[in-house]
């Protein structure tokens, strides 16, 4: 017998039904790892309201503030009410509050951006000049203007389940939304087209998700070891460190997007990192690629190359 005690874990997640959803998940996983594992634990879930729940209403840019959706989640963690959270790693801020850590990256799956289209459509070519284009993310926006000067880009607020249904109500051509929050929810036959990586670089940290913690939790700890995907953790950092370097938050246009290229045999595994900084209007779209083993110098050189290119002072005229 392992010596370690029963236990409940509470599981903090936000409401939403994406945030549910992902954490049913990590909690199967996590059950099922400790049952192999031979420990007895057993998972409780506490929704949380934020801030950004509450005013998902606002244009999000607008009030502006990082982590608008994690803040309370983590205050719990630190009071002890929750022992861990299940976050959208894009929704991450790249700091988190002394005392908490990133415990696991558990594997990601596909970060692309995605249309969700009035019937009949199938790609991004398919939409009519001036076609109408929802979403409230300035990333997506500078993407796919720069892309399709004539599309029009409007905002669109709400958790995705809303946003869909938005798209009929509202008449829009198109919603933009992330593949993955699409594929969680088991609604991947409503994507009618996946935006490639060289017309929209993904959010930082899209399609995986980020199992906060405790850092003096060693029992939590331990278990979430168990559940991070090594691969997903080094391009994640790679992306973070790029968001880091930046100081960005979500309301200004950067997109970042790493892979993992075929390791040579017995060597370490090289990243792949491209970086993207723009205008809102999609006037200024600044891409960096590089490669390099060291996730967080990656990220840094990354950074370092769009600024050499004005990329601060873009950022800076925004107001991020
Ligand atoms: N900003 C909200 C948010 N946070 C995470 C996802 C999707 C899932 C993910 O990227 O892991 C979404 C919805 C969206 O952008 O369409």
């Amino acid at each position: 017998m392992k010596e370690t005690a029963n236990r409940v874990i509470v599981v903090g997640t936000r409401q939403s039904a994406l945030a549910l959803t992902q954490t049913g998940q990590v909690i199967d996983q996590l059950q099922k790892l400790s049952d192999e594992h031979g420990f007895s634990y057993t998972f409780e879930v506490k929704k949380i309201v934020t801030k950004g729940d509450r005013i998902l209403d606002v244009t999000l840019s607008k009030v502006g503030g990082k982590g608008l959706f994690v803040k309370e989640i983590e205050q719990a963690l630190i009071d002890g009410d929750i022992d861990l959270a299940v976050h959208s790693m894009k929704d991450m801020p790249y700091e988190l509050p002394e005392g908490l850590m990133n415990g696991a990256i558990p594997l990601r799956v596909d970060p692309r951006d995605c249309l969700v289209m009035k019937e009949g459509l199938q790609s991004i070519e398919d939409l009519p000049e001036g076609a109408r284009v929802g979403t409230s993310s300035l990333r997506r926006s500078c993407q796919l203007k720069h892309a399709r000067p004539d599309l029009r880009l409007e905002s669109i607020r709400g958790n995705i389940d809303s946003r869909i249904r938005k798209l009929e109500a509202e008449g829009f051509d198109a919603v933009v939304l992330a593949t993955a929050g699409l594929t969680r929810m088991g609604w991947q036959d409503r994507i009618s087209a996946t935006v490639p990586v060289d017309v929209c670089i993904p959010a930082v940290g899209q399609g995986a998700l980020g199992i906060e913690c405790r850092t003096d939790d060693l029992q939590i700890r331990e278990l979430l070891a168990l559940l991070n995907d090594r691969e997903s953790e080094l391009a994640v950092r790679a992306e973070r460190s790029f968001l880091g370097a930046l100081n960005g938050g979500c309301q200004v246009p950067i997109g970042a997007y790493a892979v993992l290229l075929e390791a040579e045999a017995g060597r370490e595994p090289v990243l792949e990192l491209t970086g993207m900084v723009g205008s809102p209007d999609g006037e200024i779209l600044l891409k960096e690629q590089l490669r390099g083993t060291n996730p967080e110098q990656l990220g840094r050189d990354v950074a370092a190359a769009l600024v050499e290119r004005g990329a601060d002072r873009i950022l800076a005229e925004i107001g991020g």
